[in-house]
């Protein structure tokens, strides 16, 4: 005998009760009469998607989710239907996983395991569980367990020793660039440690910051990968398992494909063009807009907004000002045509002029400073919302990890927008992702991932005239932001000197207050500058400790 569980590895609309009800019953009626499944298996709070946050608080969500539940028991039947829901059990909400069959719940599991670390808030809203919840299914004894669950040895141990043979894990497990070999590792530790074979159901797409790449994926008894679904697509993927007459072994999971797993470049690329292609259809804007310096900050943004949403729904506004470069002219040109992108080219000079002939009387007296650099700025991101408030477009915003860190960025000017896929992406890290999508295609001109970036504010500028070289400064930004180092232990490795440790990690500090103002974007590391990390603009903490 054989049973087939269906992996639903999909996405929801956080928040969106009624379409996310109606897409479980879809999905489970595919999977019962196009899959033959006998299970399926759907991502963690699947009727709210991940997170809900605090729409978690209103009134209304727990009679729209018993709606949702009772839906789902009248209109599906001859499959077991695993699910995630909030739900109220006498007064408390809880992060449940029922499986419903022909009209009842056949058993519901609360999460014992709630994160309340980095990205995650789950104790704001939920009580934690503290029993298994096995449910026979064909005869086979399931254990359920959601998320978190699967990162500590309890839950699935508690599980084991309640009698289950098989867990079904039900995931919003978001993108980091090392989470997809975390998992695998910590699967085959857990399947091992028990004994028990685990089919781990992830979500595909996008929530605000947040990515999840799928790779949905089952485990044998021995922790041996015998299933991977493929990353970055929504589908259902089943796997089977057999049922051996004897029982002894008593379930055998049949391995089927194994999508091979993405190199960083790739995985990242991709991260940033789901993250803003969900971004953008779920908020229902018509495009995108940015401004194009023929830098390669806004070259790379470009592209992935292509990939994201199609040329057709791309602007790319060119914006020359005295200290622009031809070769910044020529190559902006060039991306836009690689690109096949709508492009227009709208010199800010008069604006510029016109700011400064206002401002001549009150700066008066005053030496030239930056200032008049952030005024160019502020005149490109007056223009970009412009165009984003006549055309419903969004405007994509195109700062980097290191720039963001130290604040080298104008608020109000090149930090306007909406959304950003490099927020969370150093720039060292930008080189190689270029390369990468030019191998894809050709789509970034050569001279503007070899040319020394610069912010083209003042003649002659280059970037690395006001910062330490990329490579020196996102090395210790790495330190400082991603791996809690001080200085003095930055310091230590005589890597770098003093003075340049000391000036970065000042810069990190001061600027905090830029980054409560930038844009969300994509999270790419597991220290993103959103959730991640939450740090006190006015504080008196002493600089490096
Ligand atoms: N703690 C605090 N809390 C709240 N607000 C605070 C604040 N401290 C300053 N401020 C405000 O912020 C202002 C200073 O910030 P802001 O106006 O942005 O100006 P600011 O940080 O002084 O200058 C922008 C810097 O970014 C560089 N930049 C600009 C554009 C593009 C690029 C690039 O290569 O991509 C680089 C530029 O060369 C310059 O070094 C202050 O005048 C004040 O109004
Ligand atoms: N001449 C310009 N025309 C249009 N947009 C511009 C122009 N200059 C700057 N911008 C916008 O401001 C952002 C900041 O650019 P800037 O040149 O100051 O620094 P950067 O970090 O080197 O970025 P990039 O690598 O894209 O040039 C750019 O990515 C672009 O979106
Ligand atoms: N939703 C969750 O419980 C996610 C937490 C888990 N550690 C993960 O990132 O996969």
């Amino acid at each position: 005998m054989t049973i087939r569980i269906a992996m639903a590895q999909l996405d929801m609309l956080v928040g969106d009760i009624k379409n996310n009800t109606e897409s479980v019953i879809a999905q489970s009626l595919i999977a019962r009469d196009e899959q033959n499944a006998d299970v399926i298996v759907f991502p963690e709070l699947t009727l709210t998607g991940y997170p809900p946050e605090d729409l978690l608080l209103r009134p209304s969500l727990r009679p729209r989710i018993e709606a949702a539940l009772a839906q789902i028991l009248e209109q599906v039947h001859d499959i077991y239907v695993v699910v995630g829901y909030p739900r109220d059990i006498d007064g408390e909400l809880f992060n449940c996983a029922g499986v419903f069959y022909q009209g009842q719940i056949l058993g519901e599991y609360c999460k014992q395991k709630l994160p309340n670390f980095q990205v995650f808030d789950d104790k704001r809203y939920f009580e934690a569980g503290n029993t298994a919840c096995i449910v026979a299914i064909k005869g086979i004894k399931v254990g359920l367990s959601i998320c978190e669950d699967i990162w500590h040895p309890e839950p699935i141990a508690q599980a084991k020793e309640a009698g289950a043979e098989l867990i079904l894990n039900l995931n919003a497990s978001p993108f980091h660039i090392e989470k997809m070999g975390v998992r695998e590792q910590l699967l085959h530790r857990r399947a091992s440690e028990n004994q028990l074979p685990i089919v781990y159901v992830n979500y595909m797409g996008a929530q605000d910051e947040l990515v999840y790449e799928g790779g949905s994926f089952v485990v044998d008894a021995k922790g041996v990968k015998i299933r991977q679904a493929p990353w970055y697509e929504t589908g259902l993927y089943c796997v089977d398992f057999t049922i051996a007459e004897d029982r002894q072994p008593r379930l055998e999971p049949i391995s089927g494909d194994i999508a091979s797993t993405l190199d960083v470049e790739a995985s990242v690329y991709q991260a940033m063009v789901t993250g803003l292609r969900e971004y953008i259809e779920k908020n229902r804007f018509k495009g995108i807009v940015l401004g194009l310096s023929g830098g390669i900050d806004s070259a790379l943004s470009l592209a992935v907004a292509v990939d994201a949403i199609g040329a057709d729904r791309v602007q790319a506004v060119m914006m020359p000002y005295t200290y622009t470069s031809s070769m910044s002219l020529e190559d902006a040109q060039e991306e836009a045509k690689l690109l096949g992108v709508e492009y227009s080219v709208l010199p800010i000079e008069p604006m510029v002029a016109a700011f400064m002939d206002t401002l001549a009387p009150e700066f008066e007296g005053y030496a030239r400073d930056t200032t008049e650099e952030n005024l160019q700025a502020r005149t490109r991101g007056v223009t970009l919302m412009a165009i984003s408030n006549k055309k419903g477009y969004m405007v994509l915003t195109t700062g980097n990890k290191s720039e963001m860190a130290v604040g080298y960025a104008t608020l109000y000017g090149d930090m306007v927008g909406g959304y950003s896929v490099l927020k969370d992406v150093f720039k060292t890290l930008v080189f190689r992702l270029c390369r990468y999508r030019n191998s894809l295609g050709y789509v970034i001109p050569e001279r503007v991932i070899t040319r020394p970036p610069s912010a083209e504010l003042a003649p002659d500028q280059i970037d690395e005239d006001s910062l330490p070289s990329y490579d020196v400064l996102d090395e210790i930004l790495h330190k400082y932001i991603e791996q809690d180092m001080s200085a003095e232990a930055i310091l230590a490795s005589n890597e770098f000197d003093r003075e340049t440790v000391y000036r970065v990690l000042r810069l990190v500090d001061l600027n905090e207050y830029k980054r409560r103002q930038a844009p969300t974007g994509v999270r790419i590391t597991e220290r993103g500058f959103g959730r991640d990390r939450r740090y006190p603009m006015t504080n008196g903490w002493h600089i490096g400790d």
